[in-house]
């Protein structure tokens, strides 16, 4: 049995709470506002994110110091813009070195910075190579349902992926093992913006053909993005790769894929976020990814399509039509020499 602080009580926070504790882990799951955690603790349910009972062997805990207590793992689930400042409550607190897990999908605005370089910079006590990111295709409503789902876990450190892998792979869940933590997170990352794509086709009316040229052009982009900054082309084929984008593009469960189709049938954007009621990381994904498109002068015209949806700038159907009537070109072009460049290397 290991000790795990689970850091983060939205959808994602206690889902994967409810594995480890199948798995037979104390786990402890902290929640910044305290009736949250006496109401989780009294009735064993989370019902403003998730429709389950919760196992009575998960403690809510509102204190983070009691929370952190001789843990042996961290769990990081709140969303991206949280991430620098739940870092720094953890850092003013804990004097030991866990191992630290992130599951967070998103880039910081700004720094351009992703999820695992914002945790080494708060965090003293962590080692960039140190920390694992979970990924993959797996929506919360289903994992709490124990519908069978598969995730990667990447580190630089062999040995604590292995650990990752142990602690959440079970009958149901299925746990592989990477060391391309800059792809599995730029994956997770980038496949947010085309969800919020798929969704505004759809909303638009457009029909499967639409969305599968947005999923499989989407694909490229993220791949043409991520190896350019260092991730292995490969990774974007994998689970934190095509299959978190697959899952994410046509799930009803997906909040990306849920904001977009409002926006596509013509909704205000700050109308859209507060009816969602969680968090939409795409939204803010897009600045920081339409930023390094920008800084690193890569052709994303799905990303910045969405870009100018979201900001305003143009209309969906403005924007099908942008990018629909761009210049004719192969279609394995730039992939193609991509790879050619990285095996010159
Ligand atoms: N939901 C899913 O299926 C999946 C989500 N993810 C990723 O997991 C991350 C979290 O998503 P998800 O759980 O869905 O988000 P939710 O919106 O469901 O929950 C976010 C949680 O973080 C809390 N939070 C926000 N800011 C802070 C803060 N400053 N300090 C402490 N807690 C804070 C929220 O508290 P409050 O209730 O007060 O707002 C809430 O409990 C995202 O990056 C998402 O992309 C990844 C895979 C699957
Ligand atoms: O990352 C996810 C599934 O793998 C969750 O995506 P949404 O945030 O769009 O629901």
């Amino acid at each position: 049995m290991t000790k795990v602080a689970v850091l983060g009580a939205g959808s994602w926070g206690t889902a994967l709470s409810i594995v480890l504790a199948d798995n037979g882990h104390d786990v402890r799951l902290w929640t910044h506002r305290k009736e949250q955690a006496d109401h989780i603790n009294s009735t064993h349910k989370n019902e403003q994110y998730l429709e389950i009972m919760i196992p009575d062997s998960i403690r809510a805990y509102y204190e983070l110091k009691d929370a952190l207590q001789g843990v042996e793992v961290i769990l990081l689930v709140v969303p991206t813009k949280a991430i620098r400042e739940v870092c720094q409550q953890v850092n003013a607190i804990i004097s030991h070195k866990p191992v630290i897990i992130h599951a967070t999908k998103g880039i910081e605005p700004g720094s351009l910075k992703r999820v695992s370089q914002l945790i080494d910079e708060e965090m003293t006590q962590v080692t960039y190579e140190d920390i694992v990111v979970l990924s993959g295709p797996s929506h919360a409503e289903e994992v709490a349902q124990r519908q069978p789902t598969t995730v990667t876990v990447a580190s630089i450190n062999e040995n604590n992926a292995k650990v990752a892998q142990d602690l959440f792979f079970n009958e149901v869940f299925r746990v592989y093992t990477s060391n391309d933590v800059i792809g599995i997170e730029l994956g997770g990352a980038l496949k947010n913006i085309i969800a919020l794509g798929a969704g505004i086709s759809d909303g638009l009316g457009y029909g499967d053909n639409a969305k599968a040229a947005l999923i499989t052009r989407g694909l490229a982009e993220i791949t043409r993005l991520g190896t350019h900054l260092g991730a292995n082309p490969l990774s974007f084929l994998g689970l934190p790769g095509v299959g978190d984008l697959i899952v994410t593009c046509t799930s009803v469960h997906s909040r990306n894929w849920r904001a977009g189709n409002l926006l596509g049938k013509g909704n205000d954007l700050q109308d859209v976020l507060e009816r969602m009621g969680m968090v939409v990381e795409g939204v803010r994904t897009v600045q920081a990814a339409y930023q390094f498109a920008k800084k690193e002068n890569i052709e994303m015209p799905i990303t910045e399509g969405i870009y100018e949806i979201i900001n305003s700038v143009k209309k969906p159907k403005d924007v099908v039509e942008q990018l629909m009537n761009r210049d004719k070109r192969e279609e394995m072009d730039d992939l193609a020499s991509l790879l050619r460049n990285r095996n010159t290397r």
